[in-house]
């Protein structure tokens, strides 16, 4: 038998989603290959969940081709729906319900569906199965949630902003749960404005901001210039003149006041480097205050394409 041909799970290109007179994505092209994580990540307002909900066939698209596992969400819902599961931003349960009864509803759905009491378990809720949903915490209600997109044993989940308003335990139990889908062969799709959250879990990052994709790659295509590039920080006064500096550096390395006081020295970041900074400094009657050696974060690449923080 010749191997069923290789498709992606979610395939996106030149998506167009307007509100009346707003443009919520512009053009947005994104592939989400089997078995693999792929994070949507950008500020808020970015068009994220808006993506989304056009994947998940909850919005229909103005423009563009959307296609997960091969068929199209907006019309070929109820062939999709048993196969992916979704957890939407806030939750969403009815306010009375118990939390057990809840999993245990949207299990019943699905044909070979994981055993509730043991996913509540898995992800901390047993406890509170006899609790109703307006009385979990935030976090709790995020983590049922989750339990709800899985129980079906779906092929592919969409996870928008999964670990909002979570505390540290819990978003460390959700990342576990998302990488052990992952190994599983589970496809992930998640929004995140949180770049260590799309640090640590995603294979294919998508850097999107005002409805555009502005970067996307592997988060170490996306961080490194080269492997062993990296980058020197530090805060003094304002308006420092750095020719002599740069000039003092090694050729090829550069410095730049990337915001007011704040230098960004780029380069093969050595020890000798460090040294000649400091030293530069003391000669200017300079304090470098915070001064820091790292690999370009997710965050100074959204910074750098588009000249804000990425948590605004
Ligand atoms: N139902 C709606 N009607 C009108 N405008 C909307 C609607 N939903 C979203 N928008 C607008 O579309 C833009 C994209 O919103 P979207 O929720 O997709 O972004 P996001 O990146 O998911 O942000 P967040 O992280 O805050 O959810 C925003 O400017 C938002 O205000």
């Amino acid at each position: 038998m010749s191997p069923k041909p290789h498709r992606p799970a979610v395939e996106v290109s030149g998506l167009v989603k307007r509100y009346g007179a707003k443009t919520a994505v512009n053009g947005l092209d994104l592939v989400l290959e089997q078995g693999s994580v792929l994070a949507l990540l950008g500020p808020n307002g970015a068009g994220k969940t808006t993506t989304v909900e056009v994947c998940e066939g909850f919005r229909a698209a103005d423009a563009g081709q959307v296609r997960v596992l091969g068929l199209d969400p907006w019309r070929d819902g109820d062939r999709l729906r048993p196969r992916v599961g979704v957890m939407p931003q806030g939750g969403g349960g009815y306010p009375g319900i118990r939390a057990d009864e809840m999993l245990r509803l949207v299990a019943a759905c699905a044909a070979n569906p994981l055993d509730p009491a043991w996913l509540l378990e898995v992800l901390g809720l047993d406890g509170v199965g006899r609790t109703t949903y307006k009385r979990l915490s935030g976090g709790q209600q995020q983590r049922l949630s989750l339990a709800c997109a899985l129980v079906g044993r779906p092929e592919l989940v969409f996870l928008d902003e999964p670990t909002a308003g979570m505390d540290p335990q819990a978003r460390r139990l959700v990342w576990d749960l998302v990488a052990a889908l992952r190994a599983d062969g589970v496809s992930v799709l998640l929004t995140t404005h949180l770049m260590d959250e799309a640090e640590a879990l995603a294979d294919h990052v998508v850097i999107v901001d005002s409805g555009q994709v502005v970067a996307q790659g592997s988060p170490s295509e996306l961080t490194a210039h080269s492997a062993d590039e990296q980058q020197l920080r530090f805060r003094a006064k304002p308006g420092l003149d750095t020719s002599l500096l740069i000039a003092a550096l090694p050729e090829g390395m550069g410095v730049r006041e990337t915001v007011r006081g704040a230098y960004l020295v780029e380069g093969k970041v050595d020890p000798q480097v460090v040294s000649t900074v400091t030293s530069w400094c003391a000669q200017q009657g300079v304090l470098a205050e915070e001064l820091t050696v790292a690999k370009r974060s997710l965050e100074d690449v959204f910074l750098e394409l588009t000249g804000r923080e990425l948590r605004s």
